[in-house]
């Protein structure tokens, strides 16, 4: 079973470095009150390498994600995507072609069913038209969402199998990086381990960068490389 991923731009071997995060800081200003929650993160994520981001809650674990996932940018330093920096490739571009993200809200659109779900962020990223509607039912499959749910508006499954979904939807885009926050939140140990494999081939079988925020200690014990996020810095 292959999670077939194979839509990057630039041929990447494992251990070619992805991602780099060089000297990033992001400060939140509410009011009068600035926090500066990051405060110069270095760190070079490579292909073919799953990582656990692990923390305190509000150490700024999602804060890390998004900015490295471009649906933010830093209040100074670099995030780069092979080499070059993503604010000059274009965060839009960035986010739709080279990444793709497992949000703890999940992001749904919940009037389209989960078929539909899969097939529409395919679109988006590029995916064949041909291949997108079988790729989204090996996939649903693969993760064990019935096939009786496949047609489901996504408003009514339950929480683990939109969890699930979601999960199916960020591998079908195919992309070079997988980002995911908390990913196995709702769901048994059983589902949670199968997940956690099919991250782990996604990385080492099809040579993707996989990057997970968790509180989860078999997903951190999964990983190949646990880095810690403390008092702003992010250490091995
Ligand atoms: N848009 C924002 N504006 C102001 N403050 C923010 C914003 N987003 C996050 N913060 C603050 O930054 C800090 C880090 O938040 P973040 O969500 O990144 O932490 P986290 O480690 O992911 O937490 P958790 O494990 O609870 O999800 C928190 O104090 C939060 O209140």
């Amino acid at each position: 079973m292959t999670t077939h991923a194979t839509h990057s731009t630039q041929a990447t071997h494992s251990g070619d470095v992805m991602l780099e995060l060089s000297d990033v800081t992001r400060t939140y200003q509410s009011g009068n009150r600035r926090r500066t929650v990051l405060k110069g993160v270095n760190y070079r994520f490579e292909a073919g390498r799953m990582y656990a981001v692990v923390g305190p809650s509000g150490s700024g674990k999602t804060t890390l994600l998004s900015l490295a996932s471009g649906l933010d940018a830093p209040s100074s330093g670099t995030v780069s995507f092979q080499g070059r920096d993503v604010a000059r490739l274009g965060l839009g571009r960035y986010r739709n072609q080279h990444v793709a993200t497992v949000f703890q809200s999940l992001n749904l659109l919940t009037y389209m069913t989960a078929v539909q779900n899969i097939t529409s962020a395919m679109e988006i990223t590029g995916v064949k038209a041909g291949r997108r509607r079988q790729r989204a039912v090996e996939l649903l499959t693969l993760l064990g969402v019935e096939p009786t749910e496949h047609h489901r508006r996504t408003l009514q499954l339950s929480g683990g199998q939109q969890q699930r979904v979601a999960i199916a939807r960020a591998l079908a885009c195919e992309v070079d990086i997988l980002f995911a926050d908390e990913p196995t939140g709702s769901l048994d140990h059983e589902t949670a381990d199968g997940i956690i494999e099919v991250f782990r081939r996604l990385a080492h079988d099809d040579g993707k960068c996989v990057i997970v925020v968790t509180h989860s200690k078999e997903v951190a014990a999964a990983s190949d490389e646990v880095l810690h996020l403390k008092r702003g810095k992010l250490t091995a």
